[in-house]
């Protein structure tokens, strides 16, 4: 199985040293794949440094500042073109505990997208603040109803997908740039008819740098899940009507 990490970095030249150390300690099978999108700070040209010293590891540079779900698709279209079968998406800061990612690649043995959950038996949200709390609730209880999704973390993004998942998608029409983007990529792969597995993870607050969590991407979200949910009964009763 050849497993890829894609971490999607803006600023996280303090945040991704201890990140990417722990990943390669933690899973050294796995490749990484940094997608930088010309951070300010440098931390694209520190994650050259890297890759220059380490063969398992790679840097895609891009312009401009792009949201992560565009980091994330640039990252999947470079793991199918270079034959992975596993592609693992996780942030840079620190949220996602790089021990854990072992316990991802053993359910997607019987998966095809395997979630990081906060909110099954066993997961955790650590110093999170109030706000983000309610914004997580809020923002996977929408679509579950909207959407029908029976899934608890429907926002999270430490996951993996089997490539053949990715592959049976049409990435080009994922347009999804914030947090949207894990609903956008949960909905499709759920109306593939894949099998989406939950595993409890502990998300911890980042330490250094800040989250781009803007009201943007909070109103990017809340229409797309409302334009899925719309469509999608448009559909049901199309096919009930028989049209
Ligand atoms: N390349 C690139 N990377 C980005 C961009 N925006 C964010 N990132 C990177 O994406 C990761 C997560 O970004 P944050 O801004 O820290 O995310 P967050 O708001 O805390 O969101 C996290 O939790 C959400 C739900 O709880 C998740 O939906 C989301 O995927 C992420 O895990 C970090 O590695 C960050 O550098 C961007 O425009 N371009």
């Amino acid at each position: 199985m050849r497993v890829l990490t894609i971490i999607p970095t803006y600023n996280e030249a303090e945040s991704l040293p201890g990140t990417l150390q722990r990943l390669r300690a933690a899973v050294p099978e796995s490749d990484v794949l940094v997608v930088d999108d010309n951070s300010p700070d440098g931390t694209g040209v520190w994650a050259d440094a890297q890759a220059s010293k380490d063969d398992q590891v790679f840097v895609m540079h891009r312009q401009v500042k792009d949201g992560l779900g565009g980091a994330y698709i640039a990252g999947f279209r470079w793991g199918l073109q270079h034959d992975y079968n596993v592609l693992v998406e996780m942030d840079a800061d620190g949220s996602h505990q790089p021990e854990q990612l072992p316990r991802l690649l053993e359910a997607i043995d019987e998966a095809d997208l395997v979630i990081g959950s906060r909110r099954v038996p066993g997961g955790k949200m650590v110093n999170w603040p109030w706000y983000r709390k309610l914004l997580s609730v809020g923002g996977s209880l929408y679509p579950q109803i909207l959407l029908g999704l029976r899934l608890t973390d429907i926002t999270a993004g430490f996951r993996a997908y089997r490539a053949t998942t990715i592959e049976a998608m049409d990435l080009d029409a994922v347009q999804s740039k914030g947090y949207g983007f894990q609903v956008d990529m949960t909905f499709r792969t759920a109306q593939l008819g894949k099998r989406i597995v939950e595993v409890p993870i502990t998300f911890t607050e980042r330490e250094f740098g800040e989250s781009k969590m803007s009201g943007n991407i909070i109103s990017e979200a809340l229409v797309n899940v409302t334009k899925w949910g719309l469509a999608a009964r448009a559909d049901k009763l199309r096919a009930r009507l028989g049209r």
